[in-house]
């Protein structure tokens, strides 16, 4: 972000954005329990007030990691930094963060007051400051009528506000949630989302946000972590993980994509040339993250395929074998003998249109943007997973 200040008539001045803080700093830090390496090596660092999320499948270290951060966890290797201090070896009290968990962990036999405030007790605020900030958190979470009640009074969404509310009162340097909103149904769990960006942003925390669901991660964060299988594949704000991943992984997990395969034959300039089947293909180099010759991979998301009529100026040529109604939309498989695959591709059309334009059967042209598509080394299965 670049900050632009007027000085006298239109002369303007251009600043060098501002350097944003560190809240967080994980150098190096990695990870054993017993023979499975649950991290290795990884670094990270996250900024002041921003939404940060950690997104991967089971058991790519998710909330290892988050535990290394609250000090539940010892590293093996590395340095963790809050606030710039050093913590590695602090434990979770002294760290000035507030957790929430999946499973709320509230104590059943006090009421939500008592919840909230049992944070600020231990720390021994003054009894009128501790009623007067957890009246405070209760009006932010939208609970003042339930302050009297206990746990298993509340509803489920009830139940994680109080979560929330009890991490937040101690007014934590970093803001740690584990899933947590995963036992919630759907919609409920739509609503916390909604509920959580608004006080974080409103009250400016720090936030490291566990989840495996890629709706969840690109819909809430500034930024999001992809992991697997303990390592850190990219660290990017959601709209650039989704356009610009920068590996298979990534690409394949957020998201829907078709993976054609094709040879990457040379490159001029800034332009890398590919053979597609027996079609030609240009992509930008930026996109590219393989060596002229070697066989490749080309990632391109179903709604950025277009169905054209059969025609000379068409990328490829196909039968269209199948259509999938998804109400808003409708997901058209298209089979490409000419690519020497044994799935058809999917496309997505907005709107239903397209299958009566396009039934089973017909015959049909396949066209992308060049921008639109990535190209990497042909993944191992190994490398993928
Ligand atoms: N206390 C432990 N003892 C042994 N192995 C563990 C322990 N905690 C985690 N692991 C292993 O470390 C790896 C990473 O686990 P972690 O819980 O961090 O993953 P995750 O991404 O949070 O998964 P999930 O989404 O299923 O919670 C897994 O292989 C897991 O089995």
């Amino acid at each position: 972000m670049t900050e632009t200040i007027k000085e006298e008539a239109s002369l303007e001045v251009q600043l060098p954005p501002a350097k944003p803080k560190i809240a967080v700093q994980i150098d190096g830090v990695r990870k054993q329990f017993g023979d499975a390496t649950a991290l290795h090596e990884v670094s990270l660092k996250v900024y002041q007030g921003e939404f940060l999320t950690l997104l991967g499948p089971s058991g790519c270290g998710k909330t290892t990691l988050l535990n290394l951060m609250a000090g539940f966890v010892e590293a093996d290797n590395g340095e963790i930094f809050i606030d710039g201090l050093l913590v590695t070896d602090t434990p979770p009290y002294q760290r000035d963060i507030g957790i929430v968990f999946q499973n709320y962990a509230l104590f059943p036999h006090m009421n939500v007051a008592d919840n909230i405030g049992y944070g600020l007790r231990m720390r021994r605020i003054p009894k009128e400051e501790i009623q007067e900030r957890v009246k405070q958190i209760l009006k932010l979470v939208k609970l003042e009528a339930f302050s009297q009640r206990r746990p298993r009074e509340l509803s489920g969404g009830q139940q994680q506000r109080v979560a929330l509310a009890r991490a937040l009162v101690i007014r934590p340097k970093v803001l740690l949630l584990d899933e947590p909103f995963s036992a919630l149904d759907k919609n409920l769990r739509l609503d916390m989302q909604q509920e959580l960006k608004e006080i974080q942003r409103k009250l400016g925390v720090t936030t490291v946000f566990v989840t495996h669901d890629q709706g969840e991660a690109l819909a809430m964060s500034d930024r999001v972590v992809v992991m697997s299988a303990g390592h850190v594949r990219q660290v990017s704000p959601p709209s650039d993980i989704y356009r610009n991943p920068h590996d298979p992984f990534v690409a394949s997990f957020v998201g829907d994509v078709n993976v054609l395969p094709a040879r990457y034959t040379s490159h001029d300039g800034n332009i890398g040339h590919f053979e597609l089947g027996s079609a030609q293909l240009r992509l930008g180099i930026d996109r590219v993250q393989a060596s002229v010759g070697e066989a490749v991979d080309i990632y391109i998301r179903p709604e950025n395929i277009h169905l054209v009529p059969l025609q000379p100026s068409a990328l490829l040529t196909g039968t269209v074998v199948g259509h999938v109604f998804q109400g808003d939309h409708a997901d058209m498989f298209v089979d490409i003998p000419d690519l020497g695959i044994p799935k058809p591709i999917t496309v997505r059309a907005l709107g239903l249109q397209a299958i009566d334009d396009w039934p089973t059967g017909a015959g049909v042209g396949i066209n992308f943007m060049e921008k639109d598509a990535s190209a990497f080394t042909r993944a191992t299965k190994e490398a993928n997973t």
